[in-house]
């Protein structure tokens, strides 16, 4: 009798904390045709009310989708399981590759996947959760439950951000990951990743579901703020914004991504991770509504607002 596994949609999930490189490995990985000559799906969840990863993906010549507003380990789980009945009838790709939030549990979104009505169409292949180098202790502080529950249930650990750091650095979270999760497989360079997957991207899930009972004691109180809008940003005050916050006056803030317009035409994206940012000039956009999303703890929405509003021109 044929294996009616075989014909079912191969999920390889891509997850790693707030900023950690999820949707850059997944750039790569399309642009080095680990994927190619299947149809490929990539299911974006963001923790945000507005989509940016998709809009940073789009120009990969690959299906796309995504859930937003929701976390799909938590109050999203019945939002993807629907999405991922659709995406097998609609759609039927042979890989779809999933990126959960940066705060979502790992352990839960696996759960998702060995239930009855996802095996149906779909088999878990590889997790990968890529780790930050150079915020990892940050997150250690922020959460390390979820830092642990996000390298624990993975089958493949990718260092990112490695040259920012520093090799006693990288050695210390080496250590630290074997002793999280003991002889996982970890990557510090993309090349040697890729051809690790070359081999066996379609290698099972390996280590199913290990018997560990921490996931309901991670705290996952993770806010999010998004602005949605026409305006020019001034980059000069969106700057001094920026470097305010850290200060702790709009709350503690890990994460703000985004796409803005400042006037002449230009865009930008913005990309804030634990302090750092990086606005980069962006080439093709449309005429869409500028979109920011900030992810932190108790956040102060309304100053947040009012300070943004004051950078619109
Ligand atoms: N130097 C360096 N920067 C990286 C690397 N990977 C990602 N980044 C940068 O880190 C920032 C966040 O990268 P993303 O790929 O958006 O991270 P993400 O995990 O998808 O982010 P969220 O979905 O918001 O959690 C961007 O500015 C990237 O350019 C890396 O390996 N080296």
């Amino acid at each position: 009798m044929a294996d009616m596994n075989l014909n079912k949609i191969r999920v390889n999930i891509i997850s790693g904390f707030l900023g950690a490189g999820k949707t850059t490995l997944i750039q790569t990985l399309i642009e080095h045709g680990i994927y190619s000559d299947s149809k490929l799906m990539v299911l974006e969840n963001e923790f945000g009310r507005v989509d940016i990863d998709s809009g940073l993906l789009e120009r990969l010549d690959v299906e796309l989708d995504s859930i937003v507003s929701s976390c799909i380990c938590c109050s999203g789980a019945v939002t993807l399981q629907d999405k991922l009945s659709d995406i097998a009838v609609r759609v039927a790709p042979r890989y779809l590759l999933l990126e959960p939030t940066g705060v979502a549990r790992l352990s839960d979104v696996k759960r998702i996947f060995c239930s009855a009505r996802v095996k149906e169409h779909y088999r878990l292949y590889q997790i990968i959760t890529v780790v930050d180098a150079v915020n990892y202790a940050d997150w250690l502080k922020v959460s390390k439950g979820l830092f642990e529950d996000q390298v624990r249930f993975s089958d493949i650990l990718f260092i990112s951000k490695s040259a920012c750091c520093e090799q006693k650095e990288l050695e210390r979270l080496c250590s630290l990951l074997e002793k999280i999760h003991p002889h996982c497989p970890v990557f510090i360079n993309e090349s040697s990743l890729f051809d690790y997957l070359k081999k066996d991207v379609m290698n099972e899930a390996s280590n199913g579901m290990p018997f560990i009972t921490v996931f309901n004691q991670i705290p996952n109180d993770f806010e999010t703020c998004s602005f949605e809008g026409k305006g020019v940003l001034d980059l000069f005050k969106f700057e001094q914004l920026l470097g305010r916050l850290n200060t702790g006056i709009y709350g503690d803030i890990y994460r703000l991504k985004g796409i803005f317009p400042c006037g002449g035409g230009k865009w930008h994206s913005i990309e804030y991770v634990s302090h750092d940012y990086q606005i980069t000039d962006l080439e093709f956009v449309d005429d869409i509504p500028m979109k920011l999303c900030v992810i932190g703890k108790d956040l102060t929405m309304n100053a947040l607002e009012e300070s943004l509003r004051n950078c619109i021109v």
